[in-house]
């Protein structure tokens, strides 16, 4: 624990940034959740208030359509109220219907004849619609208030709990409401703080500070629009704050303890890696190369490897790249020439081998490493026409120099190999401006062998170009008997080298295989003929 937060604490500006960082993110997500669960809600609840006063306008028609059957009665008659009250049983948001003459309410299902009939106040809210006038709070008798939908000579009294639920929500929520005709000239029923926005805004176009939703009846003439202010993380409860914020602050520090550590880890590889070079730690292993037809090793090619004492084996493919970035593949290259050369020269002179060695286009363009490798063979006694230099482009080096460069290096009595070819980075306008002696095809052209990819269909064009050509050919990556058996068949005398043969060996085991071979018809041959 004290070690973490050591480093957490080494690199306070990396923690103070992810932190905030984090902080920000988790803050404008739950900013974004609230407000989409607030759109949600003004658009469940705008539902939820149309599908109830569907039900209210159904029962409304409903005694509309029955009107006619109760004037079957003298209004205000025993059988009149009767049927009155039969209508009315099966009304959930209806509360009475009453029959009025003058602004006064002669009788009603509930309340039978009235006498003195009631003088209705009508004189509050009342809206004028097509075929009835909604009376919004109408006073019905002494404290008595009610909303009431009058047509003909019918009132209908709705229950105080038509809305009611709604009105409630509304409160809670901060939500205002509209309850109009759909050409929005009347409202029938507003509520809320808010309304006068709603007013305004009757199209149902939210923004970031009011969401407005609307719905209209499919079967009757009006609209709901609900709207409110969306909720806020602002306005969240201290707890909610309180763990956003903790769980910020975890999140942040994980992040930059990972941060830290993935820096400290790539700081640590570089100087492991520096340590390694100059502790002599690195080696050579060695991957032999074989001549298809004669099913005989005719080359090796050494590749290095790094096994660190604490982390253990470190591929190349990490190794290599990080010696490129950090400017120290000139040791390497040099470090694998003299070993490769020390190591070799007895097996490669006994047995007429030859011997590849990875170089970059970098080391290529070195005086400094010509000088050295001269030096090399020189001094081990090495027949230089036995090395073959692989090198890869991957830094778009000048063709020019190169091409030059090639020359000196043949000078000294070295061969040139272009690796990887068919990748990006090696092709055929490097084919025909230098002069190389040996094409190493990349592994992804050898996979295409017994497949159906498009490098295979330009698998034969290239065999035919490349069996005019002077320089040897290398099939990298071989893994399968039907990879040798195609090219036995369409390119007898290239060189294959994979896994298929043998993956890459320490020496001493390289040596045992050419102990085994030592009987076998084998004719050393100059190797690039
Ligand atoms: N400049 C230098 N680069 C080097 C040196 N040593 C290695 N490398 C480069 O590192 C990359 C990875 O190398 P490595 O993990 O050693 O892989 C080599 C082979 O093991 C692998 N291979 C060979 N046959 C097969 C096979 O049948 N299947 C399969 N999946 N992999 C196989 O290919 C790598 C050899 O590649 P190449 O160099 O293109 O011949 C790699 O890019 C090395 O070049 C070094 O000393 N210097």
């Amino acid at each position: 624990m004290q070690t973490l937060l050591r480093v957490i604490y080494r690199r306070l500006p990396i923690t103070l940034a992810t932190t905030a960082v984090t902080l920000a993110i988790v803050m404008i997500l739950a900013e974004a959740w609230f407000y989409s669960a607030s759109k949600q809600h003004v658009q469940a609840f705008s539902e939820a208030l149309t599908n109830r006063s569907n039900t209210l306008f159904n029962e409304i028609s409903t005694v509309k359509h029955k009107s006619q059957s109760f004037e079957l009665y003298t209004p205000c008659s025993a059988a009149f109220l009767r049927r009155l009250r039969l209508s009315l049983w099966s009304f959930t948001l209806i509360k009475d219907i009453g029959w009025m003459q003058n602004n006064t309410m002669i009788c009603t299902a509930l309340w039978d004849e009235l006498s003195p009939p009631l003088a209705i106040n009508l004189y509050n809210q009342k809206i004028k619609l097509k075929d009835s006038t909604w009376v919004i709070n109408a006073g019905i008798d002494e404290n008595i208030y009610g909303d009431l939908v009058l047509f003909g000579n019918y009132a209908i009294v709705l229950s105080p709990y038509v809305f009611r639920s709604f009105k409630d929500d509304t409160d809670r929520h901060q939500l205002s409401f509209i309850i109009s005709n759909k050409n929005q000239q009347h409202n029938i029923i507003t509520y809320g703080r808010d309304v006068n926005k709603l007013e305004g805004d009757k199209q149902n176009t939210s923004n970031l500070r009011f969401l407005v939703w609307k719905t209209c009846s499919q079967q009757y003439d009006f609209c709901v629009i609900a709207g409110g202010k969306p909720d806020s993380i602002v306005n969240a409860s201290a707890v909610l704050l309180s763990s956003l914020i903790f769980i910020s602050i975890f999140i942040g520090l994980l992040i930059s303890l990972s941060i830290n550590l993935y820096i400290d880890k790539k700081r640590s590889l570089e100087k492991r890696l520096l340590d390694a070079i100059n502790k002599d730690r690195l080696h050579l292993v060695y991957q032999p190369i074989y001549h298809l037809k004669k099913n005989k090793i005719i080359g090796i090619e050494a590749l290095l490897r790094w096994k660190d004492p604490d982390i253990g084996f470190i591929s190349p493919d990490i190794f290599i790249p990080l010696a490129e970035a950090k400017g120290l593949m000139t040791q390497i290259t040099q470090l694998v020439t003299r070993k490769a050369i020390h190591d070799t020269g007895e097996l490669v002179r006994k047995h007429n081998l030859y011997i590849s060695i990875n170089i970059s286009s970098h080391d290529l363009c070195s005086t400094d490493y010509l000088l050295f490798l001269q030096h090399a063979i020189t001094d081990a006694q090495f027949p230089a026409s036995n090395l073959v230099l692989e090198i890869t482009e991957r830094q778009g080096a000048n063709t020019n120099s190169l091409k030059e460069m090639v020359e000196r290096f043949k000078l000294s009595g070295v061969n040139i190999a272009i690796d990887d070819f068919g990748t990006g980075y090696s092709n055929l306008n490097w084919l025909s401006h230098l002069s190389i002696d040996e094409i190493k095809i990349d592994k992804s052209i050898t996979d295409s062998i017994e497949t159906d990819s498009l490098n295979k269909v330009l698998l034969p064009n290239l065999i035919s170009l490349l069996k005019n050509m002077h320089p040897t050919v290398v099939f990298e990556g071989i893994e399968k008997q039907a990879q040798v058996d195609y090219l036995l068949a369409h390119f007898p005398n290239a060189l294959g080298q994979g896994w298929f043969f043998s993956k890459a060996r320490e020496l001493p085991e390289i040596q045992e295989m050419f102990s085994q071979n030592s009987n076998e018809e084998y004719s050393p041959h100059s190797p690039m003929g």
